[in-house]
């Protein structure tokens, strides 16, 4: 079972599971800000290249090709099959869309990532947080729309690609400066703007960074552009080349007054980046309609779910993540009610660490934290149950559904190589035949790293005898490609999705 949905369950892993007990694969690929994950070790410190800066990027660009009036484009992932187009030079798009690769799934779209990897950039490198909204859905081929602005863009162009996608000339700079507070331009993709002679042996691909704190995402860059000191507004404002100078047109094509104003907010330029940001990640295209931001869940019901134990009984399982704000303690324990079953649970030893319940105006270690309290309830005690609940005694109390009567059943469903074998219980007295199972599964696709789904039906046939008060049916498909991520394997009655279990196939990512 996924609370409230698949989506929101996986998404919620994403921004709260940073670091520690079963945290997502997903921060550690920022974490320290400065990180490049595309490589290890030496080569990934003198790089020259910074993750969470490329995540910002990649998002830009996908965003900026929107028309908004036509409501086309925006936040859909359509940069994946965009990389060889002159305007998208660098290695930000297939860099971060190799690592986004493995997350995506029939739940989390490569466009939900492309979002999201703004999101964890800024909470996790300095700014404020910037709620998430989930939903975007994936472009099928390239946005037929170009014109990114590059650096010999010149400056009436680029005012106009912007209101296009619906930001004015000063939500463009403001923008702008938002963006350039993290990362570097690279020799590599624009020797026009950095010289050869920023290659260096720690420096691998020549990056100069856009001001003193590269893996921040602070003020600084309207400081220092205004300030004149440190970077001066990074290579955009400085380069010998006068027609690459695009940050410096774009900057003074007011006469600086948005960076005046920008640099008068201090810290509230943190705020200006989340409004600004949240816009260009929300900008999507007609007919799509983002869910409500998503609120960490204080109590978190984990992999619960039916299964049949090693002897063949049905249990309920699962784990209960219970997340605590910088300076509270975890409960010392939980209680779980189902059907006749009422135990107290403890928890694990090892916590993990979390970006949200984080103190910001205190020190940066000051995060919140998630404590796990694991269980495991015979089925005979949850029978006919269509509910749990879970009390923090003294804080909050909190009621899920569950149901029994059809299930996919994980220890007996698995991913070989192309296929998936799944099997389905039914409890006595159900007609089993009155259900269809579904596989949705993330595969490789021509011209894009981003995955696409293939859906496939599954024919079921019933296994002889019964497994305690079930009917088993078991059934197979060979979807003729390695999926990239999790499969989910759902089963379905009159169009209403009963059960779902995502099959993990070993990649990388959850
Ligand atoms: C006039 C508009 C803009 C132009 C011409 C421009 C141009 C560039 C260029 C040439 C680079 C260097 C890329 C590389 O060498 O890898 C860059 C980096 C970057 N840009 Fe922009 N940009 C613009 C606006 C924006 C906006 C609006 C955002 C985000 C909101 C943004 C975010 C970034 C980030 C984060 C980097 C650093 C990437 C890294 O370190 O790998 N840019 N930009």
């Amino acid at each position: 079972f996924y609370y409230p949905t698949a989506q929101v369950s996986l998404l919620d892993h994403i921004l709260v599971d940073n670091w520690g007990a079963y945290a997502s694969n997903f921060s550690s690929a920022i974490t320290p800000c400065t990180n490049y994950v595309t490589e290890v070790g030496e080569p990934a410190l003198i790089s020259g290249r910074t993750t969470a800066a490329q995540w910002i990027r990649v998002a830009f660009h996908d965003y900026v090709t929107a028309n908004v009036t036509a409501g086309t484009g925006g936040l859909d992932a359509s940069i994946g099959f965009e990389t060889l187009r002159s305007e998208n030079s660098g290695s930000a798009m297939n860099d971060s869309f190799t690592f986004w690769r493995p997350f995506m799934n029939d739940a989390v779209s490569m466009s939900d990532l492309v979002a999201i990897g703004t999101v964890m950039s800024m909470s996790l490198c300095g700014g404020h947080k910037l709620p998430f909204r989930p939903g975007r859905v994936d472009a099928m081929a390239a946005d037929p729309t170009t014109g990114v602005p590059a650096p010999e863009t010149d400056l009436n162009t680029t005012l106009l690609y912007f209101a296009r996608a619906g930001f004015d000339r000063s939500d463009a700079i403001g923008l702008t400066a938002c963006g350039h507070t993290m990362g570097s331009v690279h020799h590599g993709g624009f020797p026009d703007v950095v010289p050869v002679s920023a290659v260096t042996a720690n420096n691998t691909n020549g990056g100069i960074n856009f001001d003193t704190t590269r893996g921040v995402f602070d003020p600084l860059v309207v400081h220092e552009y205004i300030d004149w000191t440190g970077h001066m507004g990074g290579p955009l404002v400085t380069t010998d080349n006068v027609t690459t100078r695009s940050d410096l047109r774009l900057y003074e094509s007011d006469s600086n007054s948005t960076m005046r104003a920008l640099y008068a907010q201090g810290e509230g330029f943190l705020d200006t980046c989340v409004n600004l940001m949240g816009r260009m990640v929300n900008t999507v295209p007609s007919g799509v309609t983002l869910g409500d931001p998503i609120q960490p869940m204080l109590i978190k019901p984990i992999n619960v779910t039916y299964d049949f134990s090693t002897d063949g009984n049905l249990t309920l399982s699962g784990r209960i993540r219970v997340l605590t704000s910088a300076g509270e303690t975890a409960p010392s324990y939980l209680t779980l009610k189902a059907g006749s079953s009422n135990q107290q649970l403890t928890s694990e030893a090892e916590t993990g660490t979390s970006v949200f319940g984080a103190n910001i105006k205190s020190t940066a270690s000051a995060y919140g934290t998630t404590t796990y309290f694991p269980f495991i309830i015979a089925g005979r005690q949850t029978a006919g149950a269509k509910s749990f609940t879970i009390s923090w005694p003294g804080r909050k109390t909190a009621t899920f559904p569950i149901q029994d009567d059809v299930f996919v059943v994980p220890s007996a469903t698995e991913i070989s190589g192309t296929v998936i074998n799944a099997t389905v219980a039914a409890r006595s007295g159900i007609n089993g035949g009155a259900y269809s199972i579904q596989i949705a599964a993330p595969t490789a696709q021509m011209g894009t790293l981003g995955p696409k789904v293939i859906r496939a039906t599954l024919n079921m046939r019933r296994l002889p005898g019964m497994n305690d008060g079930y009917a088993l049916w078991q059934g197979s498909v060979d979807l003729g490609k390695v999926p990239t991520g999790l499969v989910s394997v759902s089963v379905m009655r009159e169009g209403a999705t009963i059960d779902t279990f995502m099959v993990n196939p070993g990649a990388a990512g959850w």
